[in-house]
């Protein structure tokens, strides 16, 4: 639970100093909030992974990094990750894609998205309430990748995209087996990441720049094994840390926020917990655009705490069941809502 940051963490509040690097495909651009706090939120440190490192062929450099990712996890429970390969130019075209698919004169060509049927697998909604403003494209992208099929440019970058991305989770997955000193594809195993169920929120923040009260998207914590986050523009996310704070999120430059997500909370029993994170749309001031990705396990793996967590100190923390049931406790599978509070045990 430790301010203080462990080794090698490049630690300390990223705070971009005037615009940001994908302004040019925005029309507005962020800049740093001037205060400490924005709704009560403070600017605190977010560890950074670099994830080259966790593959080092130095054994040293390797042993250190894959401490400070254990240490990321247990501690934080979300971390910005650097050097991750997924080139620059494949995020810089999500972000012209997603300019073009989101362009405010085509919203009728997107209207044929809504949610028609609960198992569509692409879901479009525009959202203005108190309590939820933004626009999104909600898509499942494995094991298979659905996407609109116009522009194409836009369907072919986030296809590129989550085929780069998957590949660094599952790298991932293999660097935190090993770090907790299990065998390197336990976790991928035990998430059956082969067949892993992956739901995409794309998101534009404000709605066509005009919200209805200050919440992007409210409290909650997300299903999966990680959450992913890239975005065009700093501006609005939020964590509560383990310690109770809200903190603002500034992400590092072509950086992926990684977040845990409940189903690794689960299998660690509670050794690595899920995070409630939420979205503040400051008056309008900033258009933001977010690639949200959910890593989950197959639909039918069964989650419970694993053996390897589990003593006569450590009794198990939550209740199994597979992905699907999960899913399906407060919605559809593609809602991917959490259903965390309801298999706490205690
Ligand atoms: O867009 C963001 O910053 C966060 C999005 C999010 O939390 C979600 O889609 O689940
Ligand atoms: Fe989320």
């Amino acid at each position: 639970m430790a301010n203080t940051a462990p080794p090698l963490l490049l630690q300390g509040s990223y705070k971009p100093t005037n615009t940001t690097n994908y302004s040019k495909y925005s029309s507005i651009t962020a800049t740093c909030p001037n205060n400490d706090t924005i709704n009560g939120a403070v600017d605190d440190g977010i560890p950074t992974i670099d994830y080259f490192m966790l593959f080092s062929s130095d054994p040293n450099q390797r042993s250190l990094a894959l401490k400070t990712l254990s240490h990321a996890c247990e501690d934080y429970g979300f971390f910005y990750l650097v050097n991750h390969g997924v080139p620059d130019s494949v995020l810089e075209s999500v972000f012209r894609g997603m300019s073009e698919f989101f362009d405010p004169e085509q919203v009728e060509y997107r209207r044929q998205f809504e949610k028609k049927h609960p198992t569509d697998r692409i879901r479009w909604g525009l959202r203005s309430y108190p309590g939820e403003n933004r626009e999104y494209l909600k898509v499942v992208t494995h094991p298979q990748f659905h996407c609109p099929p116009k522009p194409a440019a836009f369907s072919e970058a986030m296809e590129e995209y989550y085929k780069r991305l998957r590949e660094v989770v599952h790298g991932l997955a293999k660097a935190l087996s090993k770090s907790l000193g299990l065998e390197e594809c336990y976790i991928y195993k035990a998430f059956n990441l082969k067949s892993g169920f992956e739901v995409s929120a794309m998101n534009l923040y404000p709605p066509n720049f005009q919200s209805n009260g200050s919440m992007g998207i409210s409290d909650h914590t997300d299903p999966g094994l990680f959450v992913s986050l890239i975005q065009q523009v700093d501006g609005g996310l939020q964590i509560l840390s383990h310690q109770g704070k809200w903190i603002n999120v500034y992400i590092p430059r072509n950086a992926i926020l990684m977040q845990i997500g409940d189903q690794l909370e689960i299998l660690s029993n509670g050794k690595y917990k899920s995070h409630v994170h939420r979205v503040v749309v400051e008056r309008n001031e900033v258009r933001r655009l977010t690639v949200a990705t959910l890593h989950g396990p197959s639909l039918d793996t069964f989650l419970s705490p694993a053996m390897e967590f589990v003593d006569d100190s450590h009794p198990p923390l939550y209740y199994g069941m597979t992905y699907k049931q999960s899913l399906e406790a407060n919605g559809n599978e593609v809602d991917v809502q959490s259903n965390l509070e309801q298999l706490r045990r205690y």
